[in-house]
């Protein structure tokens, strides 16, 4: 039975984690073979599900670090600014710890998925006027002023807990892949795998290091034109963000392991978003899908190794924005065919008849 990230790698945590431990049974998420993505690309391409988590993203590895460590030092309230996965992460951990957890949030920019969890953890859910950068900064002065603990990524627990799917990619693999590739947004998560990796082969698990390819969306890529972006925009609200917190790690981990970090349009990202519910079987927010509309795209520009070993991370589950399974970017409906109850009608509509 998997019993979450924190007793299953304890060792590579940090002692205040392990000493009141919050989780909802985070982690051990599976690592699908990405068929059509291999015979697109050449190479072999494995797929991380992080929508598989019990909030349906990533965040919560770092969620229950973070939340264990507040509950350690006494906290009774956390905040966290957030595009929506952290806060639906912060809230339900938050709820599984008894404390409460006020979420600040860019106005009208959340996918109702998210909201939804936020609000039914009992979170008290701010629409702040302005984007998720200036959320951010009035999170961390909040938790610079008031009694209440921040969760967002700037929290070193968080990278801590995240750097976990970089072991259980090896774990899994038996192997280092020769490529790891994921969305970037705040940058949170591309340090924390590169910490993951890095730690295990100071600990011998492992001799060698994956390149990280990270990827932002066109409309909102500061690492990759390197200046902050005062508006950033993009359909993939997830990463819809102007000016990363780990922007420095993320070079880091880019030029460290001689890896790239580079944009993918919106029209790129939905694309990806729609093959890998459609043809690979993983069912992804849009934002998820920027590591694997990467790929696609350096594989086009004959930049992928033929038969190199790739990860690609899918940071959050399709039914957090499931509205981009039903329309187009040129806004046209995709909608289920209606047919009459009689099973002739509905054997040609399905191409029997
Ligand atoms: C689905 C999904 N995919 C990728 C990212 C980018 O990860 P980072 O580069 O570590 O920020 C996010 C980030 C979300 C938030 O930052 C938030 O929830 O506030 C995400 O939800």
């Amino acid at each position: 039975i998997w019993r979450g990230v924190i007793r299953e790698y304890e060792q590579y945590l940090p002692d205040h984690v392990a000493e009141t431990i919050v989780t909802l049974g985070e982690g051990g998420t599976p690592l699908v073979a990405a068929r059509r993505l291999s015979e697109l690309t050449g190479a072999r391409v494995y797929l991380k599900v992080e929508g598989m988590n019990p909030t349906g993203s990533f965040k919560d590895r770092g969620m229950t670090t973070a939340m264990s460590a507040a509950a350690y030092r006494g906290a009774k309230a956390v905040v966290c600014a957030s595009t929506g996965n952290t806060s639906a992460s912060a809230a339900a951990y938050a709820t599984a710890a008894g404390m409460t957890c006020a979420v600040l949030v860019p106005d009208g920019k959340i996918a109702m998925g998210k909201l939804s969890q936020a609000l039914a953890h009992g979170a008290t859910l701010l629409q702040v006027e302005g984007n998720f950068d200036d959320c951010l900064v009035a999170a961390r002065k909040l938790a610079e002023t008031y009694p209440v603990e921040l969760v967002n990524s700037v929290n070193p627990d968080r990278i801590e807990g995240q750097k976990t799917a970089a072991f259980e990619v090896v774990d899994t693999l038996g192997t280092v892949p020769d490529i790891h590739a994921l969305p970037v947004g705040n940058a949170g998560n591309i340090t924390a795998y590169w910490k993951g990796y890095r730690e295990y082969k100071d600990a011998g698990v492992t001799d060698a290091l994956p390149r990280m390819w990270g990827f932002q969306a066109e409309g909102a890529s500061p690492i990759v034109q390197g200046h902050p972006f005062d508006e950033p925009e993009t359909i993939a609200t997830a990463i819809r963000i102007g000016n990363p917190a780990s922007w420095t790690q993320a070079e880091q981990a880019r030029n460290d392991s001689g890896g790239v970090i580079e944009a993918v349009t919106d029209e790129e990202i939905l694309a990806a978003h729609r093959l890998l519910s459609a043809e690979v079987g993983v069912f992804v927010e849009p934002a998820s899908a920027a590591g694997a509309a990467g790929v696609l795209k350096r594989a086009k520009a004959g930049l992928v190794p033929q038969d190199a070993l790739i990860v690609i991370t899918v940071t959050g589950h399709g039914l957090k924005d499931p509205a981009w399974a039903l329309r187009t970017l040129e806004g046209e409906e995709i909608k289920p065919v209606r047919v009459s109850a009689d099973v002739v009608s509905i054997a040609t509509a399905l191409g029997l008849g």
